[in-house]
């Protein structure tokens, strides 16, 4: 993939970065990332004022010890949070950082590819911490993070959710919790369940690990597309990469195809891997924005094994929302339970003798807590899985009946957490 931020920046820097890949500027400054939580940044103009460099990376809480020189001057860092931040915030930054002091000309630019006129938006970089702390108003420019690149499915969940938003790509869903936390982002929106492939659970996973609060979702209808390189025929192909749901959710047509399926970060990131590896035997799974948006063919529009293909996403602010009763409201909570019979039931039952309906229950293994024993029912018995429950019911916090029956509940869980109270969507767009 090739992202051109020169019209943001007045650079020209020249990007890829997807599943297998890196990221390679090329002149004036040669910006790799590599997987593995690996940051390489190798300047060829070594005058470049790698002080500003540093300010920006130490906004993404690159500590200064992380970061080594070598003779031929780049910098690297092996480990740390920065990699967790996104890709595209960095780059933009650094552009923007960088732009002073850097003579862009014509000529230069000419030396490189075109590029689509959709790559040339990507989100303006942020100026200081300050600029970010002041909250912005609902509809404005909010800045939301999602997972994948331009064209991803979660490009358009957050368009839907926050219109007129920056949409700020994150190379993993992680780094999407972490810009929201580190204020470099206002929103994340991410998946959390699909009709056809079922549950997130990573994101299920990082709901708890982090302190964000859900609040809001919503929902995409799903079309998938499979991309070729301009001029390749369907039958031409021997393998299609995409994100692992789009592959689960196509499972049976590209079994007919008879092609290998190989996963990578996302469906947009797919479609960028074919391009930039110029791949005639290897098709995307992708929306139709990812072809206009990476020059590519739709081989089968709706690939989809059933065209009933809704994802669900959650908007996740650092603050939560003020549960409202005058419109339908969802509530989701995670909670665990002591070990015995019935004891879910009971827990299940606090919901039911309020009339509160159940939307989704979803139970992930207790990651710090894996192994329970219990004497007196078992023997000593070691048990192996000790589980955490996750309930969206259909009810405000504002509602009476919500807070019975959570207080009901707490009576005998060890642990509850309200997750987000958050008005249910109703509405769906199309991909
Ligand atoms: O890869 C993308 O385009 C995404 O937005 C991710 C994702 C997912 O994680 O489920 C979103 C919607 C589709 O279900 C397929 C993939």
């Amino acid at each position: 993939m090739a992202v051109n931020l020169r019209r943001a920046s007045g650079l020209r820097l020249e990007a890829t970065y997807f599943a297998l890949g890196q990221v390679a500027v090329r002149n004036p400054a040669t910006l790799r990332m590599r997987r593995h939580r690996k940051l390489k940044l190798v300047f060829e103009k070594p005058e470049l004022n790698k002080v500003k460099l540093r300010k920006v990376l130490a906004a993404y809480n690159v500590e200064e010890a992380a970061w080594t020189k070598t003779p031929d001057s780049p910098y690297e860092s092996s480990s740390g949070p920065e990699w967790q931040n996104s890709c595209a915030v960095i780059m933009s930054q650094l552009a923007t950082q960088l732009k002073e002091e850097i003579m862009t000309t014509d000529s230069l630019n000419a030396q490189l590819p075109a590029m689509s006129a959709d790559l040339m938006t990507l989100p303006k970089p942020l100026t200081s911490v300050m600029d970010l702390s002041t909250a912005p108003r609902h509809g404005s420019l909010l800045r939301v993070a999602y997972q994948g690149v331009p064209g991803a499915y979660s490009e358009m969940a957050a368009s839907k959710a926050y219109p007129n938003c920056e949409a700020v790509p994150c190379d993993q869903f992680e780094a999407a919790f972490q810009a929201v936390e580190l204020w470099v982002v206002d929103r994340a929106v991410l998946p959390i369940e699909n009709s056809l492939g079922g549950s997130i659970h990573r994101n299920y996973d990082l709901l708890l690990r982090h302190r964000l609060h859900i609040v809001g979702e919503v929902q995409i209808v799903v079309n998938h597309c499979l991309l070729g390189l301009p001029g390749v025929k369907k039958e031409e192909l021997r393998r299609v990469v995409s994100h692992p749901q789009a592959l689960a959710q196509c499972e049976q047509n590209l079994s007919k195809l008879g092609v290998t399926r190989e996963a990578v970060d996302d469906t947009a990131g797919a479609a960028q891997f074919i391009v930039a590896y110029d791949l005639k035997d290897t098709g995307a799974i992708a929306s139709s924005r990812a072809a206009e948006i990476y020059g590519l063919d739709i081989l089968e529009a709706n690939i989809q094994d059933d065209s009933d293909n809704v994802t669900r996403f959650l908007m996740l602010a650092r603050e939560p929302i003020i549960p409202r009763n005058d419109r339908p409201f969802k509530t989701s909570i995670v909670f665990t339970l002591e070990e015995g019979p019935g004891v879910l039931f009971k827990a299940l039952a606090a919901f039911a003798l309020r009339k509160i309906n159940l939307r989704k229950i979803e139970s992930r293994p207790q990651r710090k807590r894996p192994l329970r024993i219990i004497d007196d029912s078992n023997n000593g018995v070691p048990q192996y899985f000790d589980y955490l429950f996750y309930i969206d019911f259909e009810a405000s916090m504002a509602d009476p009946r919500a807070q019975n029956a959570l207080g009901h509940l707490q009576e005998f869980a060890p642990f509850v957490r309200v997750l987000g109270s958050y008005p249910t969507d109703i509405t769906l767009i199309c991909s």
